[in-house]
């Protein structure tokens, strides 16, 4: 297996180049999509964040609420922190399961994981490779706004949530600048997978 952690800020583009690594014949697996999946009523992870901030983040569907937790959490260090002891651990562990079962179905394979808050949150798989999707704080704001309908105040909360480019910068092993054209990020991703696939034909 090859391992690559993928990071990046929020709208910084990590699904579009996880997508393309997929088109090649990369197994991806989504850290956000972990998080939703540990938290399905019934997991001991939704009972710890009723108990941590009530009933009023269930919503009429027996299901969190996440907007309202998502408002809660991103104008409160102090909540977030506690919403992230309860989360993280239990995403740590189911993905340390899911990429130990991908390597058992292809030792060949090539495991995207991709990552949000990769320097946030400590994560220390053994990757091969730390990729970062890279686009400024004004092209971030600017997507949350005008693609995802989020609020100006609300979209600049979510980014200063995340530690800055530069923190993420200091750790990435190749740089993908997603504040170009489409065209561009995407023959970045293709070069990518080509020094890849050198570097194991090579190993
Ligand atoms: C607060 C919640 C309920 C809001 O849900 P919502 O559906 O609105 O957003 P979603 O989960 O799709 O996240 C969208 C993006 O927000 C950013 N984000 C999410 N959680 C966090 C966090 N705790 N800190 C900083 N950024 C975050 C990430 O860039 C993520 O890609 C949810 O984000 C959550 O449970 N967060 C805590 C778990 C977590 O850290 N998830 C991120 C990766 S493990
Ligand atoms: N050059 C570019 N590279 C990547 N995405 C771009 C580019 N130009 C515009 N975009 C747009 O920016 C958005 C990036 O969203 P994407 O879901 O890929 O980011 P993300 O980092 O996975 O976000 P999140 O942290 O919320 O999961 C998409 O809507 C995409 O169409």
């Amino acid at each position: 297996m090859y391992l690559i952690g993928l990071t990046g800020g929020i709208a910084s583009g990590k699904s579009t180049v996880a997508r393309r690594l997929v088109e090649h014949g990369a197994v991806h697996i989504d850290a956000d999509d972990l998080a939703r999946r540990v938290v399905e009523p019934g997991k001991p992870a939704f009972d710890a964040i009723v108990a941590e901030f009530g009933e009023g983040v269930v919503g009429h569907d027996g299901r969190l609420d996440r907007p309202k937790l998502g408002e809660l959490v991103f104008a409160d260090d102090a909540a977030r922190t506690r919403l992230n002891a309860i989360v993280h651990p239990a995403v740590r562990e189911l993905s340390r399961k899911l990429i130990e079962r991908a390597e058992a179905e292809d030792p060949d394979a090539v495991v995207v994981y991709d990552v949000p808050l990769l320097v946030e949150a400590s994560v220390d798989h053994p990757f091969d490779l730390i990729v970062v999707t890279n686009a400024p704080r004004r092209t971030q704001v600017e997507r949350l706004v005008q693609e995802r309908g989020y609020d100006p105040i609300h979209a600049e909360a979510r980014v200063d949530a995340q530690v800055d480019n530069t923190a993420r910068l200091s750790i990435a092993d190749v740089v993908i600048d997603t504040d170009g054209s489409m065209a561009h990020t995407m023959s970045q991703t293709d070069a990518l997978w080509q020094r890849i696939r050198q570097e194991r034909a090579r190993a």
